[in-house]
């Protein structure tokens, strides 16, 4: 199974920012969604998720169901989108933000079923110690742990996940992104991850997108797309490209020269 984007256009009022994006993601795959700053990649997904209405494209699962037909209901139990930050409007312990991931799949009150996903998803996360606690009151961290977490109670074949590690420190980092991975394998997810650092990326997902301007530039494995020639091209900086531990690594050259202006001009106030 196939979630297919074809020609997807969107703007912000007249400012156009997606200008015809191709992408698919298969069933079982991490496709990790790059680029720089502004290029689009939340937007992508929020429309996917359908938090924004795209002006034209196509969002096609399995080639027969077309995502924008569903009700808001159908759409939540096969789509999930990790936001970047949690919003609450009002107090929810952990488990309670955690549950509202399942309701899709349950009608009035969670059952000991929806229960039992969101402590399983609790052990997964590692949120054991965290459960009691209100999520007004939780880290930046530990909140983006539980938007995680609720994602998976609610069992979704398709995940999006909006830079899901930007808050966490670097245990909680791979941790996700083991755990991201291992998840789109084992539960046969279709899963899309916008993520900033490129090794990570080349370490976790099985292919890469880049995106620039509203405009796909390129989809491949992590070897074929991140070449040293793209990546200063897509972001200014040099860097070198190096094979290590099995996945392609991004190392940024120095730039020693700017350094040395900054400590010269330092010394000299
Ligand atoms: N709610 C909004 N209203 C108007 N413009 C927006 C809104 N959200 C995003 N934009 C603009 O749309 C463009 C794409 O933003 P988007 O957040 O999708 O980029 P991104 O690739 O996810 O960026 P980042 O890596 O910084 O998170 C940017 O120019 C941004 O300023």
């Amino acid at each position: 199974m196939t979630l297919r984007i074809t020609d997807l256009h969107f703007g912000y009022g007249r400012r156009k920012i997606l200008h015809g994006v191709d992408l698919t993601a298969h069933k079982g795959e991490l496709l990790g969604l790059l680029g720089p700053n502004g290029s689009g990649k939340s937007t992508v997904l929020k429309n996917i998720a359908r938090i924004h209405t795209p002006t034209s494209g196509s969002f096609r699962w399995d080639e027969t169901v077309a995502l924008e037909d569903l009700r808001r209901r159908e759409l939540a139990r096969l789509v999930a989108y990790v936001p970047q930050t949690i919003d609450v409007s009002f107090e929810l312990d952990v488990r309670e933000a955690i549950v509202l991931g399942r309701t899709p799949h349950f009608a009035g009150r969670p059952t000991a079923e929806d229960w039992d996903h969101v402590d399983r998803a609790i052990e997964l996360l590692g949120l054991g110690p965290l459960v009691g606690r209100s999520v007004t009151e939780l880290s930046g961290g530990q909140a983006q742990r539980v938007l995680i977490a609720r994602s998976l109670a609610q069992q979704p074949s398709i995940l999006l996940l909006d830079e899901p590690t930007s808050a966490l420190d670097i245990k909680y980092q791979l941790q996700t992104l083991r755990l991201a991975r291992q998840i789109t394998r084992t539960a046969q997810v279709a899963a899309i991850i916008a993520i900033h650092d490129l090794s990570q990326a080349a370490r976790y997902c099985d292919r890469i997108a880049f995106l620039q301007d509203g405009h796909v530039l390129a989809v491949g494995t992590p070897e074929d797309v991140l070449t040293a020639e793209r990546i200063e091209q897509m972001y200014g900086i040099e860097v070198s490209i190096i094979h290590a531990n099995g996945s392609v690594q991004v190392i940024p050259r120095d730039e020693p020269d700017s350094t040395v202006a900054l400590e010269s001009a330092t010394a000299a106030a």
